[in-house]
């Protein structure tokens, strides 16, 4: 294996667990309780009432042997009436709940959906969208939610058949009661039906990191945008070698695990097998036996077989599949709950001393390598300060913190002396406002994907309009057929598409939409454009930045363009997750150290 691939544990390394699998089930039945109370119950009343006229099939067919051998005509006709009884009871239900089923599984399936992508939109932190050990978590839970609704018809089965083998016990006890030591026969299976999926299950987890690199590597091989990369540099057949490597390691393991526990409930099967044709032989051979409770018998017997054997695969479906993704969503819930931050106080309506921090240090979870060690660094209220360094150095880390997308590891931020962890998240993210790097592609009409920068102000026009002017979007707009009112996004009826940069400066007028932001945090929102204009907006922008600047607002800008970067009231230079210096251009330029040196090498390109 080359070195740079995962290892199998990489991913699920240092994670919480998982909550346990039994509560979690509960937790979501409860849900789906809540969700459709009336429909839930009447699929369980309706399936418990299923497993009678099934079991009660062994009964009639004993009735008519009876009457057959005794030449008893009430026996006969009582059985005859019997089976057509159960046959249309059986029919009539199966119907209604097969009905019943499917309506309770749409709308579950409706309600998981949206509860998901609510939970979803609910975590306070990126780091289910950073680590890789919660990207498979989720990556599962995103293709599990469209069966979530299964989880409740797998119960319902299940339930059904444990119905039933409890009516079939009663019969056989009826008989002999040492028939019930089938039943402990079905023990060994019933045990291994429920480990199988566990050990299953574990293998596929342990091998996840493999299959996501597969997965990875199969759309780098089938997509158009990596398509011209690969073929120029002739990569084709190393990256067919590494998705065959990466799918072996990711199968291989996994097979290993399902041939032993198959071998496992092969035996335990064949206990449960020699045990019932024992019980019958032995039945057959006890001093006054009739034909009939040999009949019954044998239809007990072999419904009890047929019923512990769907009672088995459906648990393995439960354990396996259903059991997980409960396991997946609970820890979700657990998770948005654990991110919704503590802080209660609302932030100011307005910044007079502005942003600090405090020997702050940051690690991303699950690592040790501290990205940010020991910053200290006033922000001024009503500044404009640029943060440079070179790729890796924790620029966009510090803006992360900024937003909250994550807490310092060591020391503090504090807003006007408040610690950021002290305010309400929802209130100060409020206050915030930024365009970045890797923006969103929001495909909706061209006013609605600029106005959701502010939900209240969606559809003021003229906050747009000036959101567009300020980002320099307004050729962008221009050139739209409809203007802000042309769909974006060619997969949509009438809808256009426009260039990477044309997107860029679409998300820079999001970002400019909040009009009071306490912090505006522009992370290379410009780096598909050229310098000049990334400049002429800039220069534009940091203007409006210091005459209209009622709440004291923070810019923080990061750009590695030292054109725009000198426009900065404030220039951070980090190097090595330390703050090496700060200043203003001039005085650094003065200084002769870092930025002196990085701007004498960078400027005269771009400049
Ligand atoms: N989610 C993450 N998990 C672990 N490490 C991360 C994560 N995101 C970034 N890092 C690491 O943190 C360091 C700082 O990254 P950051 O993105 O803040 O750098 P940057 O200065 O913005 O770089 P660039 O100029 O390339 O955008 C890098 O070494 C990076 O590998």
């Amino acid at each position: 294996m080359s070195r740079s691939e995962p290892t199998a544990t990489t991913a699920e390394q240092e994670l919480e667990p998982m909550p346990a699998g039994w509560p979690s089930m509960l937790r979501i039945v409860r849900h789906g309780y809540r969700a459709e109370p009336k429909l839930l119950s009447a699929s369980l009343a309706m399936t418990v009432l299923e497993a009678l006229p099934d079991v009660l099939v062994a009964v009639w067919l004993a009735l008519i042997t009876r009457g057959i051998v005794n030449h008893d005509r009430d026996d006969l006709l009582l059985g005859a009436l019997g089976l057509a009884a159960s046959a249309t009871a059986t029919w009539a239900l199966q119907v209604t709940l097969g009905r019943t089923k499917r309506r309770l599984g749409d709308r579950l399936n409706i309600y998981f959906q949206g509860h998901v992508a609510t939970l979803q939109a609910k975590v306070a932190t990126l780091e289910h969208h950073e680590r890789p050990g919660y990207l498979d978590r989720i990556a599962v839970l995103r293709t599990g939610v469209f069966a979530l609704d299964h989880l409740f018809a797998s119960i319902f089965t299940m339930v059904g058949w444990f119905v039933r083998l409890a009516f079939v016990s009663v019969l056989l006890a009826t008989i002999h009661p040492a028939l019930l030591l089938l039943l402990l026969a079905a023990l060994p299976l019933l045990v291994v039906a429920t480990w199988r999926p566990k050990v299953e299950k574990a293998a596929e987890e342990a091998v996840a990191p493999h299959g996501r690199l597969g997965r990875h590597l199969f759309l780098l091989g089938t997509s158009a945008g990596p398509g011209k990369e690969i073929r120029v540099t002739g990569n084709q057949d190393d990256l067919r070698a590494r998705r065959r490597r990466a799918w072996e390691s990711w199968f291989a393991p996994q097979r290993a695990a399902s041939l032993v526990t198959a071998a496992w409930l092969a035996l335990t099967w064949a206990i449960f097998g020699v045990a019932f044709v024992g019980a019958v032989a032995w039945i057959a051979h006890r001093p006054g036996v009739t034909a009939a409770s040999i009949v019954l018998v044998l239809t007990a017997g072999s419904r009890l077989t047929a019923y512990v054997g769907s009672a088995v695969g459906e648990l393995g479906f439960l354990r396996g599949i259903w059991l997980d993704s409960a396991k997946r969503l609970a820890w979700l819930e657990d998770f948005a709950q654990s991110t919704a931050g503590t802080g209660t106080q609302a932030p100011p309506d307005r910044l007079t001393d502005g942003i600090r921090f405090d020997g702050v240090g940051f690690a991303y979870p699950g690592t040790t390598r501290r990205v940010l060690d020991g910053v200290d660094l006033h922000l001024p209220a009503g500044s404009v300060v640029a943060v440079v360094g070179e790729n890796g150095a924790g620029k966009s880390t510090l803006v992360k913190l900024l937003a909250r997308m994550y807490d310092p590891t060591a020391g503090r931020i504090t807003v006007d002396g408040t610690d950021l962890s002290a305010l309400d998240l929802r209130g100060w993210r409020e206050r915030i406002s930024g365009a970045f790097q890797d923006f969103a592609r929001l495909e909706f009409r061209a006013h609605t994907t600029v106005g959701l920068g502010d939900l209240p102000r969606l559809d003021d026009r003229p906050a747009v309009a000036a959101a567009v002017e300020r980002a320099g979007a307004t050729p962008v707009v221009d050139q739209l057929a409809g203007g802000l009112d042309t769909q974006l996004g060619p997969s949509w009826d009438d809808g256009v598409d426009v260039s990477f940069g044309q997107w860029q400066k679409l998300a820079l007028a999001r970002g400019y939409m909040r009009h009071e932001p306490l912090l505006l945090m522009l992370d290379e929102p410009t780096a598909a454009l050229d310098a000049e204009t990334e400049h002429a907006i800039f220069e534009q922008f940091t203007a409006g930045a210091r005459s209209e600047n009622d709440t004291g607002r923070v810019t923080i800008l990061v750009s590695h363009r030292f054109s725009t970067v000198r426009m900065a009231d404030l220039i951070v230079v980090l190097d090595g997750s330390r703050v090496a210096e700060v200043g203003s251009h001039e005085a650094l330029m003065a200084q002769g150290g870092l930025y002196s040196e990085l701007y004498t090498i960078r400027a005269g390109a771009y400049a």
